[in-house]
């Protein structure tokens, strides 16, 4: 495809000659000739430092912050270099498929993007997600290591997905993926908001920031009149419907406070929740198969995603009473020889904890015992709260390691421990922390692992020590509950 060409459709002006473009990188290592190369300036190293080296490689245009010297190669220069880099690739990357939505939230991301996709799959639409869990279809699972893949993966994905017949893909909207431009450039229908809380404050300043970078999803990610489906009842909520509104999106809320769609009442059951949801003037009962409060909520905010981009309300109310868990949120893992369940969930943030711990409370009779830790190089202002919440909501803490990363895991559990009260336990090794809260539990307790959900490894030290020591919370609890049952030390 030709550069002018590519110009063209993005509305930019060619600020050079016109050369054929066969891909486009952001690490130079990647480029090849024909390539069009996104310099830009990192947490740790500055693109702009390999320009030479790409055009060496081949690299016919260079897109950059800064007048930096491109010398043999078409120099693009803008103040958001990342947004211009994705207008130019979005038109070279096709087909698109023909519906995509996005979701942010500190929590819910995840779980909201599957259940869209599985929701759409039972409606008869060939539909995909892509986050945390990589990219998803019916039949696989691939894995892009991050949540919100970085803007050339990201394209690619969804080309490749559109070739091979998926026409609606759901994906996450991390806030790091959203300040770096990395979802840009094809038309988004539909955007939803699901919640903000305590996250990532090592990487945004403030709250403020962090809620800022989560609203450019309805302030420039989302098509022009598309939809803001929003989760009403959270605090931050009225805030993205203002932002939604002042942008001429068409607002769709949620929620026990949702006026498109309300949440009349949720009443807890063995192995789920009974729904009563109202919408378009109807009221319906839902026996949804997934227990928890923010379960359902995730659920309400994909069937809105679902209603929003033209999906039909009776089809769609159906398929959520055969919705199936998400991976490593709130699975049952095993049960203990004494009878307790064992639940992995990925709740890595004080809310989260809070709502996965407010799940499980109806569905105990004796004690609630916790296996949880806080991710090294990471906000560190979470981990006391998680403590607290821990200690004041769970009857057992048990506080182990959960990615150590580059720092000192005793360090880590420290801070954590700060936050709770006397009697919280400490076991660094997670493995023997999830045999002893197995051990300790007896009937009527149920056992919360939380904080990895999905992931495979237990990810030690940090740059070129880094290992990965596979680790599945699933398996674990299985091995330790095996091990009980057969009266060995777990
Ligand atoms: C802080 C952060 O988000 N960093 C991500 C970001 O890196 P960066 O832009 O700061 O890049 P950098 O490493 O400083 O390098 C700058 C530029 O020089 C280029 N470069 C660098 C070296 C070189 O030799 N040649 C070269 O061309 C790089 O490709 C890059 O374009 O862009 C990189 C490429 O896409 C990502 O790999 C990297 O993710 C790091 C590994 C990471 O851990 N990110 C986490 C925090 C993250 O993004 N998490 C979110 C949120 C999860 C959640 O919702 O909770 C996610 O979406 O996954
Ligand atoms: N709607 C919600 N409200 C509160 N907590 C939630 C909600 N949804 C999920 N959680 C909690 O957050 C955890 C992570 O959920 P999920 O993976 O869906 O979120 P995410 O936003 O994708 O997270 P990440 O930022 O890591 O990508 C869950 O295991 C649960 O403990
Ligand atoms: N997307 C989140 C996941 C955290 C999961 C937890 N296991 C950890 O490692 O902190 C992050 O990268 O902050
Ligand atoms: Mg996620």
């Amino acid at each position: 495809m030709k550069l002018s060409a590519l110009c063209a459709t993005a509305g930019l002006a060619l600020p050079g000659p016109d050369a054929e473009v066969t891909g486009f990188a952001i690490d130079h290592r990647k480029v090849a000739p024909g390539t069009v190369f996104g310099a830009f300036k990192g947490a740790r190293f500055n693109g702009e430092d390999y320009i030479a080296d790409a055009i060496a490689s081949g690299a016919v245009a260079v897109v950059s912050a800064s007048e930096a010297p491109v010398e043999g190669a078409v120099s693009f220069v803008d103040s958001e270099p990342r947004r211009l880099f994705a207008q130019l690739a979005a038109p070279f990357y096709r087909p698109v498929p023909e519906t995509l939505v996005a979701v942010t939230g500190t929590n819910g991301k995840t779980s909201t993007v599957e259940l869209t996709r599985q929701i759409w799959n039972m409606v008869g639409e060939r539909a995909a997600s892509i986050g945390t869990l990589g990219v998803t279809t019916g039949d696989a699972r691939v894995s892009t290591g991050l949540t919100t893949p970085d803007v050339v993966t990201f394209l690619g994905n969804l080309a490749g997905l559109a070739r091979e017949g998926v026409s609606h893909v759901a994906y996450e909207a991390s806030s790091h993926g959203l300040s770096q431009y990395r979802i840009e450039g094809p038309r988004v229908a539909a955007g939803a908001f699901t919640n903000l809380s305590r996250d990532h404050l090592d990487y945004h300043a403030t709250m403020e920031e962090y809620f800022a970078a989560k609203m450019r999803l309805f302030g420039e990610v989302v098509a022009d009149a598309g939809t803001a489906v929003i989760w009403a009842d959270d605090v931050w909520s009225q805030r993205a419907i203002v932002h939604a509104r002042a942008r001429g999106l068409k607002v769709f809320t949620v929620g026990e406070q949702g006026e498109d769609m309300r949440l009349a009442a949720r009443t807890p059951g063995g192995l789920g929740q009974q729904l009563e949801v109202q919408y378009a003037g109807v009221s319906r009962m839902i026996p949804l198969p997934l227990i928890g409060a923010y379960q359902a909520a995730n659920a309400l905010v994909a069937a809105g995603l679902v209603l929003a981009t033209g999906g039909n309300a009776d089809l769609v109310f159906d398929a959520m009473k055969r919705l199936v868990t998400v991976r490593g949120r709130l699975e049952r893992a095993a049960i203990t020889p004494s009878g307790a369940p064992v639940y992995v969930d990925y709740a890595h943030t004080p809310d989260g904890l809070e709502a996965a711990i407010a799940a499980l409370r109806p569905h105990v009779s004796g004690r609630l015992i916790v296996v949880f830790g806080a991710g090294g190089d990471r906000d560190t202002g979470k981990r006391a709260p998680m403590g607290r919440v821990a200690s004041e909501l769970a009857d057992i803490a048990i506080v182990t390691d959960d990615n150590p990363r580059g720092e000192d895991p005793a360090a880590i559990r420290a801070m954590v421990l700060e936050g709770t009260q006397a009697g919280a336990r400490e076991i660094g090794d997670r493995r023997e922390a999830i045999g002893a809260a197995l051990a300790e539990a007896k009937g009527g307790d149920i056992v919360l692992i939380a904080g990895k959900g999905h992931e495979q490894g237990q990810i030690i030290g940090r740059g070129e020590a880094m290992r990965v020591l596979p680790f599945d919370d699933v398996d674990v609890a299985r091995e330790m509950a095996g091990a009980l049952a057969k009266g060995g030390d777990a």
